[in-house]
């Protein structure tokens, strides 16, 4: 559905603020340090889910201080909605996985069908080793997967619709540098 650029900006103005930029930077350090732990010594390459993973992912590999390689997949099942449907690949990585020790990068875990789906196409592919990182994971009892969890999460979420940090709402808001939640949703 699309949105004018007004009701955009009401959304911002009215939404509640979960999680502060100087929070998230925190939060970030923290789990680049225990993935520099696991992954410092195994030339990783790093996958980020776009679109939602472009600023997390940027700011967490700027916070690994090792050598890794990068890319990227397109996969979305929201689209422009609030609410998801079935999985669509847009783009897949341009690396062979064959060997790597594979970390994805994705913005949230809410359902946990995004998520799932991709590790499970991965692990087919004779991966060394495969991690997830993701920014923030919702709490609800809907997982797609009971107890599914990534192996680094940075930070929480209520079970309501969020955005910023890379997160939209209706394609727009990405860029708001904090994480908040949309009133009545
Ligand atoms: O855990 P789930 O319920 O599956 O939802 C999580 C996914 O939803 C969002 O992607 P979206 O489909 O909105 O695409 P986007 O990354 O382009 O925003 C987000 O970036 C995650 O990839
Ligand atoms: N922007 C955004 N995308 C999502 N994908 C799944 N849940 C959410 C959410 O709360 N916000």
């Amino acid at each position: 559905m699309s949105v004018t650029v007004a009701e955009v900006d009401a959304i911002w103005r009215e939404a509640d603020c979960i999680w502060t930029e100087q929070q998230i930077d925190r939060a970030i350090e923290a789990v680049a340090q225990k993935i520099e732990v696991d992954l410092a010594d195994k030339n990783p390459l790093v996958l980020v889910v776009m679109k939602g993973g472009l600023m997390f992912g940027a700011r967490l590999m700027m916070s690994l201080r090792f050598p890794l390689e990068m890319d990227y997949i397109h996969a979305t099942r929201y689209g422009m909605e609030t609410s998801g449907s079935e999985l669509l690949w847009k783009v897949l990585p341009q690396h062979s996985l064959e060997g790597r020790h594979v970390l994805v990068v994705d913005d949230i875990l809410d359902e946990g069908q995004t998520l799932h789906k991709i590790l499970e196409s991965f692990k087919t592919q004779s991966v060394a080793s495969l991690h997830c990182a993701v920014l923030v994971d919702k709490v609800h009892d809907r997982k797609y997967e009971p107890g599914f969890k990534a192996d680094y999460t940075c930070l929480e979420v209520p079970d309501r619709f969020v955005f910023g940090y890379g997160m939209d709402y209706k394609g727009y808001l990405r860029n708001a540098d904090g994480i908040y939640a949309v009133k009545g949703l």
